[in-house]
């Protein structure tokens, strides 16, 4: 899916639905948080972007610019709390305040859970769940601060049955969705939902990461045996950011094509321990039945 077809392919929501609101989406140069960012635009909202590369950014803005939409970029990394102050901090100055935050910046590498070492495990669990806290911190400090009412809707992963091969991304998305759940709760006298957005395997510039046979894994990890792409995610924020969902608050909204419930997606490849041979499988005696 490119840009064009994002700024035309239809949507559930209404015109105008987000208009005077300011929406900041993490990791919004690319992939899901892009398709996220143009959703938002047509809607008529305010756009902060942020992410480490500066480049992926500027082509962002220019698109969101050329939709009309009044954004800024900001280079930086959610890891750094200090990064995260000043990017808060210049939001207010340039929007005067925030309404929305999507967090949706994240990654991880395939490996074995067995070889992971400290500064990989670590790299990925301070950008999925470190990096989205200290975002969702600064965001609610802020609405606790000018006293706002505000919404948070984090992308998480369908995590449900475990992640083989990432188990640190698997870790730190369960960390994202029962923090959410709390601080759903914490934060609701501040007037403050916080969702999350699970996604299944979802075609993005992000699916470059993995092997071929990683990626024609993802693409049958499904009951309707293909993926998603990012306009699935993009609406699903979109719906749960909005004044629709003004009464969803601690939920997980699962856009997987119910990979929850069966699908085998492999990052690395799938294990010669798990193919099935069922033609050769040899049965107990007492399951052996006469077929007519
Ligand atoms: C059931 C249904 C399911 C449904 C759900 C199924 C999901 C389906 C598919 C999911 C797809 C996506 O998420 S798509 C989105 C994916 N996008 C990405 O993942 C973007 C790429 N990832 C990142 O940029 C990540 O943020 C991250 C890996 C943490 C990079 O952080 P850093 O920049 O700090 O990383 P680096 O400095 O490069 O590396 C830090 C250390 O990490 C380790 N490391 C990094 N890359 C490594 C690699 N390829 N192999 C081994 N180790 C590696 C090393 O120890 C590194 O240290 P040294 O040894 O010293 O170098
Ligand atoms: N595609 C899929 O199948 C699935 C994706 N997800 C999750 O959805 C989210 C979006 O992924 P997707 O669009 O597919 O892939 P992308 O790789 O395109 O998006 C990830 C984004 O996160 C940003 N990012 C990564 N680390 C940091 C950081 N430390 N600070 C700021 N920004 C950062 C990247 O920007 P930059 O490089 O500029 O820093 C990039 O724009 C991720 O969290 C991903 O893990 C979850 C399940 C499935």
């Amino acid at each position: 899916m490119s840009d064009d077809d994002f700024a035309q392919r239809p949507t559930a929501l209404r015109e105008g639905a987000f208009a005077g609101k300011v929406v900041l989406v993490s990791g919004g140069g690319s992939g899901i948080g892009r398709a996220a960012a143009i959703l938002f635009a047509r809607l008529w909202a305010r756009l902060v972007l942020c992410g480490r590369d500066a480049g992926k950014l500027e082509s962002a803005g220019t698109c969101l610019a050329r939709l009309g939409a009044d954004v800024s970029t900001h280079a930086m990394s959610i890891r750094s709390p200090e990064a995260v102050e000043t990017l808060f901090a210049e939001v207010v100055d340039r929007h005067g305040g925030l309404d929305l935050l999507v967090n949706n910046a994240g990654g991880q590498f395939a490996q074995a859970s067995i070889d992971i070492r400290p500064k990989g495990w670590n790299a990925v669990v301070d950008t999925n769940l470190n990096g989205t806290f200290y975002m969702m911190q600064a965001a609610a400090r802020h609405w606790r601060d000018v006293a706002r009412p505000g919404c948070i809707v984090n992308v998480v992963a369908a995590i449900w049955r475990g992640m083989p091969q990432v188990a640190h991304t698997c870790a730190a998305r369960a960390g994202v969705v029962f923090l959410s759940k709390t601080v759903a709760t914490e934060w609701a006298p501040l007037n403050i939902r916080v969702n999350c957005v699970a996604p299944g395997t979802i075609r993005t510039e992000g699916f470059g990461n993995y092997s071929r046979e990683a990626r024609a894994s993802f693409s049958q990890a499904n009951p309707t045996l293909r993926t998603g792409d990012a306009w699935d995610i993009a609406q699903a924020i979109a719906y749960l950011g909005s004044d629709t969902a003004g009464f969803i608050t601690g939920e997980t909204l699962n856009v997987d094509g119910g990979s929850q419930n069966w699908g085998d997606p492999w990052f690395l490849g799938r294990p010669e321990y798990f193919e099935l041979n069922y033609a050769e499988a040899r049965l107990p005696e007492n399951l052996e039945v006469q077929v007519q």
